[in-house]
């Protein structure tokens, strides 16, 4: 996946560094709740939470994605409008973690999203190097590498949903749909 990017300007977010000039558990307000937040791009701009100053940590099967989503991607905060993953920590090297899309809403899987959520759990120094995220879709392996900065992903692929395109021919459509 590459190397994390975690200078706020560069994300981007306007939420004020609190860490060189990155954004590592910082206070938020969304929709009236103080959130703690770290801030990572994958090449595309993530959020990450961990819980509230109320609540710690997240459980994260109660959230209403549909209704928290959207207030974080359309956040002032966020002039590239962001991606948020909500996690639960189970220990060191297992997180749990369910996401809203930037344009997609909630999707079962989202492996710039997984990535962003173990370099935040470093940063926030919840969890080892190396982490398994279980996301709706299944588990993902990821590694933030020492040695090159490079973040690491190991998982599964599948078929997701087949959709008829109107207009392209069935050879197009078996080949490269
Ligand atoms: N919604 C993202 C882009 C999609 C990321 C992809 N699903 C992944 O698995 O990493 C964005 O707006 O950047």
């Amino acid at each position: 996946m590459g190397e994390p990017v975690v200078k706020a300007s560069d994300i981007p977010t306007k939420i004020p560094p609190n860490k060189n000039e990155s954004v590592v558990k910082a206070q938020i307000e969304v929709d009236g709740v103080n959130c703690n937040v770290t801030c990572v791009s994958m090449g595309n701009p993530h959020c990450v939470t961990f819980g509230t100053t109320e609540n710690q940590n997240l459980l994260v099967d109660e959230i209403n994605l549909a209704d928290i989503g959207p207030k974080f991607e359309h956040h002032t905060l966020f002039p590239a409008r962001t991606n948020t993953e909500f996690v639960q920590v189970f220990s060191r090297s297992h997180l749990k973690m369910r996401v809203w899309e930037r344009g997609a809403g909630a999707t079962l899987a989202c492996g710039t999203g997984a990535c962003a959520a173990v370099v935040a759990a470093i940063l926030e120094g919840l969890s080892e190097r190396n982490c398994s995220v279980d996301l709706p879709g299944g588990p993902l392996e990821i590694e933030w590498r020492e040695e090159d900065n490079h973040v690491y992903m190991t998982g599964p692929a599948s078929g997701g949903t087949r959709r008829n395109i109107q207009g392209y021919p069935k050879f197009f459509y078996d080949t490269f749909i």
